[in-house]
C-alpha cells in the first residue's frame, strides 16, 4: 500500500544484502520520462497498469535482486503471477494512520489527489488488505518503527523462511 515502505525499506534491505535494487515505479518513471503524477493526467491508470505489467515482468526476469513495486502493482492477477513466478513476495503491512502520516506530506500519488484523501486511503486500504494477505510473507510495521529497524526484521524474516543464502541472514 502506498506509504507503507516499500521503496524506503526495499532500499535499505538492499543495501544490507549487497543486492541489486529496483523500483518499478522509478523504472517506469524512467521509460516514460515522466512522473507517475505526469502519466496518470496524460495517459489515465490504465496505461500505468499496462506499463507495470511489462516493467514488473522485465525486472522479474532478469538477475535476482530486491524489487519494491509500486502500490498497486499487487492487485492485478497478472502481476501476481509475474511475481510468484520469479520470487517471493513480502507485504509490508501498516495501519491506516500510519500510512496516511507518511503519504499526507507529499502530492506525488495520483490516486491521492481526491476532495478527501483520508477516506479515498482508506476506502483503499480496505478494499485491497484481502489481496494483500495472498502474498507469501506479511511484514507487520507501524509509526514506531524506523526504516533501518523494518529492513532488519525484514531480513531476519527471509532467513527464518528459507529465502536467503548461506550468510546472506547475518547481514548487518
Ligand atoms: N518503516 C518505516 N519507518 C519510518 N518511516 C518510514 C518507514 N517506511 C517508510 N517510511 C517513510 O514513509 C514515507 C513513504 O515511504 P515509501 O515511499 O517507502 O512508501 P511506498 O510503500 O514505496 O509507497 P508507494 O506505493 O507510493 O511507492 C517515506 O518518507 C519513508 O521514509
Ligand atoms: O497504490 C497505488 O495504486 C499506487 C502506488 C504508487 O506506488 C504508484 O505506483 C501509483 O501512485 C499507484
Ligand atoms: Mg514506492
Amino acid at each position: 500500500m502506498m506509504g507503507a515502505g516499500k521503496t524506503a525499506v526495499g532500499t535499505e534491505v538492499a543495501r544490507l544484502l549487497g543486492r541489486p535494487y529496483t523500483d518499478s515505479d522509478d523504472e517506469i518513471e524512467r521509460a516514460a520520462n515522466m512522473t507517475i503524477t505526469e502519466i496518470f493526467a496524460r495517459d489515465g491508470e490504465e496505461f500505468f497498469r499496462a506499463r507495470e505489467s511489462e516493467v514488473l515482468a522485465r525486472i522479474l526476469a532478469g538477475p535476482p535482486g530486491i524489487v519494491s513495486t509500486g502500490g498497486g502493482a499487487w492487485i492485478r492477477p497478472e502481476n501476481r503471477r509475474i511475481i510468484r513466478a520469479g520470487g517471493v513476495s513480502v507485504w509490508i503491512d501498516a495501519d491506516l494512520e500510519t500510512l496516511w502520516n507518511r503519504v499526507r506530506l507529499r502530492a506525488t500519488r495520483p490516486l491521492l489527489m481526491t476532495p478527501n484523501p483520508h477516506e479515498t486511503l482508506a476506502a483503499m486500504v480496505d478494499q485491497r488488505r484481502p489481496v494483500y494477505a495472498k502474498a507469501d510473507l506479511r511484514l507487520l510495521t507501524s509509526d514506531r518503527d524506523t526504516v533501518d529497524g523494518t529492513a532488519r526484521r525484514m531480513i531476519e524474516m527471509l532467513a527464518a523462511n528459507g529465502f536467503l543464502t548461506k550468510g546472506e541472514g547475518n547481514a548487518r
